[in-house]
């Protein structure tokens, strides 16, 4: 995998000849940006400029290889340095390894094959780590900033406010709220404006794991520790170290699971599943749940005591109907950032769209919101999103449906029907039906939907 900026080596020998031929092999890859240098002062001087590799000869006029060796580590601890000697000396060969050089070459006829090779391993690494960073940074930079949760309601307002304030201090933070109503966008912003946000966020729906895995998935399994266990496994606890753990639909965690997710957080310490030693670990808990724990509580489904445990700063996220005109607003959002995302031109919604969609009532929605104003996109005929192509006929014929037994009977004989028609694809039909799959998987776990 080539990367796109130029990967830069400095090659450090006093030999004039010997470094020339080492530069010259490099630079025939035309990614390289190779620099020569014959004392180690010299290559000091420069590491400014941050090379991503550096082929060391061990003994310099000025300086042994430990020496420089040390210092480039210190000022460059993300810089791979290879040893290069004229004579073998497995002491010292050892000795540089264990100081961090990524390999000791002797000089010799393959040497610069060898040579080739390492360059080529170090050049995928970094690109990977390049890579990897500017995700991070993507994500960060769209969740971190303020407005990762659009909408100009006050509640809205209200909600970026505790954002704000959770993201100061390590405080539990308890988001409910409707599904699609932005709940896992609360958590990623509280973890990217935090200054957690170089460490994991690690996200984990209750409703989605099988009851007879949510402890190993928690905790980790040693090897072995139950039938299928072939190898150990680091729970996501621990694998949120440092950062951020959001346990969606904490509701629909299993009582006796309750009691030992309580007992790991006031102890903050996890024992994988079969084994015998704790590891202590510090992350910071964002948890949500569609329901309203307390009546959880008091119906006796969730411990009080875990409750209060996680109730931290509660935020509330009211559905998008009661959220006035930022309906409008995210939908004008949504269509624009698609429009670029797919090279089309940019597209609006027309007044009778407008008009549509301030009159449905999203049961799934900004969720819903998003996937019916995309669909309309790639529907329109012209610059304007009609009215008429918006998909929301499902949506109006649940709003006159009078009663809430008669929607939840309507909404489970269409999600059953899908489900039969799709084989049981959860996924498959929580995008047809643009509804979240977490709200499949809890109507199946309390047996509202047969899998076959
Ligand atoms: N205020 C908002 N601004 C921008 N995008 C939003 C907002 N709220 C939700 N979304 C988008 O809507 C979709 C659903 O949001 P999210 O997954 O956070 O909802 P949720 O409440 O966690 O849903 P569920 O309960 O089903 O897990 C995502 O694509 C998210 O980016």
């Amino acid at each position: 995998m080539a990367s796109v900026l130029p990967f830069k080596i400095f090659v450090v020998e006093d030999n004039e000849w010997y470094g020339e031929l080492l530069a010259h092999r490099l630079g025939l890859n035309p990614n390289h940006s190779v620099q020569r240098f014959t004392t180690a002062k010299a290559c000091l001087e420069q590491l400014g400029e941050q090379p991503d590799f550096i082929t060391l000869d061990y003994s310099l006029p000025d300086a042994k290889g430990e020496q420089l060796l040390g210092q480039i580590r210190e000022r460059l601890p993300g810089t791979e340095v290879l040893v290069i000697s004229g004579q073998e000396d497995i002491s010292t060969a050892v000795s540089m390894l264990r100081q961090g050089a990524y390999d000791y070459l002797v000089k010799d006829e393959n040497t610069l094959d060898r040579l080739w090779n390492i360059v080529g391993k170090v050049e995928q690494q970094v690109s990977l780590r390049r890579e990897n960073t500017q995700l991070r940074q993507q994500v960060g930079a769209r969740y971190g900033a303020a407005q990762a949760l659009l909408g100009e309601h006050a509640s809205m307002q209200q909600v970026r406010t505790l954002i704000a304030k959770a993201a100061r201090t390590t405080i539990t933070v308890s988001v409910s709220g409707e599904t699609g109503t932005g709940k896992e966008v609360v958590a990623k912003a509280i973890h990217f404006q935090s200054d957690r946000a170089a460490q994991p966020f690690v996200a984990v729906n209750m409703a989605a794991i099988p009851r007879e895995l949510v402890e190993s998935e928690l905790f980790g399994h040693e090897k072995g520790a139950f039938t299928g266990a072939v190898a150990r496994r680091v729970g996501r606890l621990e694998e949120a170290n440092g950062g951020t753990l959001f346990l969606d639909e904490i509701a629909d965690l299993d009582l006796s699971l309750q009691a030992k997710l309580l007992r790991v957080l006031q102890e903050r310490e996890v024992t994988r599943v079969g084994g015998n030693q704790a590891v202590a670990f510090d992350v910071r808990l964002v948890v949500a749940t569609h329901r309203d724990l307390l009546t959880e509580v008091q119906a006796g489904r969730f411990r009080e005591d875990l409750y209060y445990r996680l109730l931290g700063l509660p935020i509330t996220l009211p559905p998008l109907r009661q959220r006035g005109n930022d309906a409008l607003l995210l939908a004008e959002v949504f269509v624009r950032d698609f429009c670029r995302q797919n090279n089309l031109p940019l597209r609006h919604l027309s007044e009778s769209a407008c008009e549509r969609l301030l009159e449905h009532t999203f049961p799934g929605n900004v969720r819903e919101l998003k996937a019916v104003v995309e669909l309309a996109t790639v529907l329109a005929d012209g610059e304007q999103i009609l009215g008429d192509d918006l998909p929301l006929r499902a949506g109006r014929a649940l709003v006159g449906a009078g009663s809430m037994l008669s929607l939840r009977e309507q909404t489970t004989a269409i999600v059953q029907q899908c489900l039969d028609e799709m084989d049981g694809d959860v996924l498959a039909v929580a995008a047809r039906l643009q509804i979240g799959k977490s709200t499949i998987y809890r109507m199946i776990q309390q047996q509202e939907l047969r899998v076959n």
